[in-house]
């Protein structure tokens, strides 16, 4: 089926919505499909029944900044080693899914879904979160869209080239990652408040696809997601009991449902085992999302100022505390039976270029050899071009064997410590550094403002994890009058340096996009909102929380911003 969306007409019509819901985004009768009464119903239940634990598990997280903002910092706990200890394993892998070597990922955009599904890789993650600009367009097209993939109905008309794209025989199993925790959903309220942004995706998603998917992917098992940003386990017996929850509705088996969290916050390294437990009938494992977890190191230091990161470019997964970070979740997550996924390479092809494309595709080559080495079970691709090197490096190591949960149990990464895991990244700072920040950041922002969640810029790919770094690292060199030690100058990052900075990279951006697309895009918007987060007397918790309201629009009242 061919998507097309129909043209606005204010007041035309309203969703069917059960009592207590109100549906303020767009009418649309395609829309209408996803959004019935029996969905939302669905969703407003979930809503109900876990608002107060999610509302609990947002004020355990301020109180834990509040510590480490007073000198803390993240360990062990104490309290639950009792299960680091203990000998459980999580539930056998599915069969549909015991070979993940290599996951593509991207927004839940229609070509991109079919070209990902198409794409030779054995898994696609569908990105409600990081790749994502959760309007309300984005996101309800979307899920049309991933129920026309999950019945395998999905076409496309490329018009301007008049090609048509459809599903292969084979395609990549489906993953979805629903939004963090923390977001909310503005466009539909429950009960007069706006709905967990979360709940909103993984409910409408599960309740009109579980069965198809179970019986076409999962091969009885499904459906499949991936679950993003979580600090502590107790954000993870949420999301088991919201999964019991889907299951008893659908009159499922329970454990049918099976998640991937994301270790990507730096608490979270300290809750592998716990995040598990919790999720031990639901898990196929943990994955290193490398760049959200880079933010959250930041983050978590805002308040320790001996705790500074050199620049962006030079924070990789050579740095021993993100070594030591993939190491431990693969001890972890073998010793429990399931996947330990590695990250994204932000590398993309290079089209016009042969020598920078060919130096571009070895250092992801390079990226997962080390993965596949050290254990990993499979990587993210952000690229279909990426895919055959991928595969190359997992294939040529792993051969015909679906993982290595069972035969790489890295005993040595059982001395790794808190130290380790908090080791200061080395490196210098530099005026480029802050720089590239700022054009990438500002850049960044003007796309998600206008509806692009990952765009390429300076031939990696930017969403809103690796955006999030530049933003956090601007803001605490400003916060600390750092010195820019790598440039030999001696000269310290002050507001009006980077007043300068602004202006000269906003310059710099208008001759690289062109004078037409600088004006017509928001680029001065982002610039002003973008400035105004790196120079905030406090760092705001998410650069797209604070910014979200600039991308609600209410309908069918009028259009307006919050
Ligand atoms: C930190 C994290 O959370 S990582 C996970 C979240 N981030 C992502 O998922 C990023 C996914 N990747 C992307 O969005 C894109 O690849 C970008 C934005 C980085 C680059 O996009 P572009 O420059 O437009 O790609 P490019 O023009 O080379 O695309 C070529 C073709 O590949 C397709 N393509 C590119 N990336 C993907 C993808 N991830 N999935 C499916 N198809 C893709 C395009 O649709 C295009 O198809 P076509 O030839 O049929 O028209
Ligand atoms: O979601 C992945 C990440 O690296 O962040
Ligand atoms: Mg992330």
């Amino acid at each position: 089926m061919e998507l097309e969306t129909s043209v606005y007409r204010p007041n035309v019509a309203v969703y069917d919505s059960p009592d207590g819901v109100e549906v303020r985004g767009r009418y649309d009768q395609i829309f209408a499909k996803i959004l019935t009464r029996e969905a939302l119903s669905f969703v407003a239940e979930l809503q109900r029944e876990f608002r107060g634990h999610v509302r609990y598990a947002m004020e355990c997280r301020k109180e834990a900044r509040r510590r480490y903002n007073s000198g803390a910092v993240p360990g062990f706990d104490p309290s639950t080693k009792f299960i680091r200890d203990g000998d459980w394993v999580c539930a056998s892998v599915p069969p549909a899914v015991a070979d993940r070597r290599v996951e593509i990922t991207g927004p839940v955009e229609r070509k991109m879904i079919i070209n990902a599904l198409n794409s030779g890789a054995k898994v696609f993650m569908a990105d409600f979160e990081d790749a994502l600009s959760p309007s309300w367009e984005n996101l309800m097209r979307g899920h049309v869209n991933l129920k026309d993939a999950v019945d395998g109905s999905i076409t496309f008309h490329d018009k301007s080239r008049n090609r048509v794209y459809k599903l292969n025989d084979q395609t990549a199993k489906l993953f979805v990652r629903p939004r963090g925790w923390h977001l909310p959903e503005a466009h539909i309220l429950i009960d007069g408040e706006p709905a967990t942004g979360c709940l909103v995706d993984f409910g409408l998603y599960f309740f009109h696809n579980y069965a198809k998917f179970r019986q076409t992917q999962g091969s009885g098992f499904g459906p499949f997601f991936y679950l993003p940003k979580m600090e502590h386990s107790r954000e993870a017996k949420i999301w088991n009991s919201v999964f019991e929850r889907a299951e008893k509705m659908a009159g499922i088996e329970r454990g049918s449902i099976r998640a991937t969290v994301l270790i990507e916050t730096l608490p979270a390294v300290f809750q592998m085992n716990e995040i598990l437990y919790e999720l031990r009938d639901h898990s196929v494992g943990l994955n290193c999302g490398r760049w959200d977890y880079i933010f959250s190191y930041v983050k978590t230091f805002q308040a320790h100022p001996d705790r500074l990161l050199p620049d962006r470019v030079l924070v990789g997964m050579g740095q021993h505390f993100m070594r030591s970070y993939s190491d431990l979740l693969i001890r972890t997550c073998h010793k429990r039976g399931v996947h330990a996924m590695g990250g994204m390479a932000a590398q993309i092809p290079i089209r016009d270029d042969p020598k920078a494309n060919e130096m571009a595709l070895d250092l992801v080559r390079k990226d997962k050899l080390r993965e596949v080495r050290a254990g990993h079970d499979g990587t993210w691709a952000a690229h279909p071009g990426l895919i055959p090197i991928c595969m190359e490096a997992f294939t040529g190591h792993m051969g015909k064997s679906p993982n290595q949960i069972k035969s790489v149990k890295r005993e040595d990464a059982a001395s790794i410590t808190e130290e380790d895991l908090l080791q200061i990244p080395r490196g210098v700072r530099t005026l480029e550094g802050l720089r590239l920040n700022t054009r990438v950041g500002i850049q960044y922002l003007a796309a998600w403002l206008t509806g692009s969640g990952s765009v390429p810029l300076y031939n990696l790919m930017e969403d809103a994890a690796t955006a999030e770094i530049s933003r956090v690292q601007n803001w605490q060199w400003i916060r600390y009058g750092v010195e820019l030690d790598g440039d030999g100058l001696g000269v310290r990052v002050t507001k009006e340096l980077f007043g300068r900075v602004v202006e000269e990279e906003m310059e710099r951006i208008e001759k690289e996009v062109g004078k037409d697309k600088f004006k017509k895009g928001m680029y001065k918007e982002a610039c002003k909102m973008f400035t105004k987060q790196c120079t905030a007397p406090e760092l705001d918790d998410f650069l797209t929380l604070a910014v979200y309201n600039h991308i609600v629009a209410h309908y069918p009242i009028n259009n307006s911003r919050l």
